[in-house]
C-alpha cells in the first residue's frame, strides 16, 4: 500500500489548477478527527465556530486562543492525510505581537499547519508579519462573524457593486501580503466567481456559490445538530448530509462526494 500523502499548501494549489473541487469541514475532537480524515476532507478547520455549536453561544465572541489550542491539540494528532487550519478567535491578532503569539501556540501546542484570520486590507500587515515569518495564514473574506457586535447580523455581504470592488481588492491586498488560502463567506454567487478567478491562491467558499475552488461546512450543520439548525434558523448555504445517510460516516462521505461532483452547493444554498 502507498504511503498517503499529507495535503499542504502546494497541493491546495495543484487541485485548484486541476479543477479538483477542495472539501473542507470544520472538527473539534479526536473522533471526528479520525472519521473526517478517513472519509477524505482535504481541509480541515478548528473553527470559533465551535464557541456555538461545542460552547452553545450564540456569537463566537467568547472564543479564546486557549479554547482553540485544546481542540487543535484534540484534533491534530489524528490526521493522516488532511491540512489542519486553525482559527484565529476575537482580538488574539489585534497586535502584531499578540497575533504572532496566538500563531505561535496554533502551530506549536495545537499542531496547525496554517491559521486564519478575518477581515480585509486592514489585516495585510499581520498577514505579512506572520507569512514572512513562516505562519501559513487563510484570510477569511465577506461576512465576518467577529464583527458581528459592530455589523448586528450575519448577513449577506458584498451585495453592492461598490462593496464587492472592495472586496476584490482586499483578497487581491492579502494575497500580495502573504495569504496562501482565502475562506470567502456569504456572498452572491456573482462575486464568488469574480474573486475566485481573480485570486492567485484557492479561494474556498460557504454561501459563495458554485464558483470558488472548495466548499466548507461546519460539521454539525451538515450532520442537522447544530443549536442554529435545531433551535435558530438555518442558514441558507446549509445542507442536511444526514438525509438518507446510514451513519454519520456516510453523510460525511456523501458531503465530500457532493462538493467534489459539484452536486453541493445546488442553486437553492446560494445568494
Ligand atoms: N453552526 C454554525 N454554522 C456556521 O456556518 C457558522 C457558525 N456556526 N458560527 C460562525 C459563523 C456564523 N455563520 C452564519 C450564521 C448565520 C447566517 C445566516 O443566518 N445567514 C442568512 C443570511 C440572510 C441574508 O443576509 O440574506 C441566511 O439566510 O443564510 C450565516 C452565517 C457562519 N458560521
Ligand atoms: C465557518 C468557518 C469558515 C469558520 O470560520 C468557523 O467554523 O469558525
Ligand atoms: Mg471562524
Amino acid at each position: 500500500m502507498e504511503p498517503i500523502k499529507p495535503v499542504n499548501v502546494a497541493e491546495l494549489r495543484r487541485m485548484r489548477e486541476a479543477g479538483e473541487k477542495i472539501t473542507a469541514l470544520t472538527c473539534y475532537d479526536a473522533s471526528f478527527a479520525l472519521l473526517e480524515d478517513r472519509a477524505g476532507v482535504d481541509v480541515i478547520l478548528v473553527g470559533d465556530s465551535l464557541g456555538m455549536v461545542i460552547q452553545g453561544g450564540n456569537t463566537t465572541t467568547p472564543v479564546t486562543v486557549n479554547d482553540i489550542v485544546y481542540h487543535s491539540r484534540c484534533v491534530a494528532p489524528h490526521l493522516k492525510r488532511a491540512f489542519l487550519v486553525a482559527d484565529l478567535p476575537f482580538l488574539s491578532y489585534a497586535t502584531l505581537e499578540r497575533a504572532l503569539d496566538a500563531s505561535q501556540r496554533m502551530m506549536q501546542e495545537g499542531g496547525a499547519k496554517m491559521v486564519k484570520l478575518e477581515g480585509g486590507r486592514e489585516q495585510a500587515n499581520i498577514v505579512e508579519y506572520l507569512a514572512i515569518r513562516g505562519v501559513p495564514v487563510c484570510a477569511h473574506l465577506g461576512l465576518q462573524p467577529q464583527f458581528i457586535h459592530k455589523v448586528g447580523a450575519f448577513k449577506v455581504q458584498g451585495r453592492e457593486e461598490a462593496a464587492a470592488e472592495i472586496m476584490l481588492q482586499d483578497a487581491k491586498v492579502l494575497t500580495e501580503a502573504g495569504a496562501d488560502l482565502l475562506v470567502l463567506e456569504c456572498v452572491p454567487s456573482s462575486l464568488g466567481k469574480r474573486i475566485a478567478e481573480a485570486s492567485k491562491v484557492p479561494v474556498i467558499g460557504i454561501g459563495a456559490g458554485p464558483d470558488t475552488h472548495g466548499q466548507i461546512l461546519v460539521l454539525h450543520d451538515i450532520l442537522n445538530i447544530s443549536p442554529m439548525v435545531t433551535i435558530g434558523r438555518k442558514p441558507r448555504f446549509v445542507q442536511n448530509f444526514m438525509e438518507g445517510a446510514p451513519d454519520i460516516e456516510s453523510a460525511v462521505r456523501a458531503y465530500v462526494q457532493a462538493v467534489k461532483t459539484s452536486k453541493y452547493p445546488a442553486p437553492e444554498h446560494c445568494f
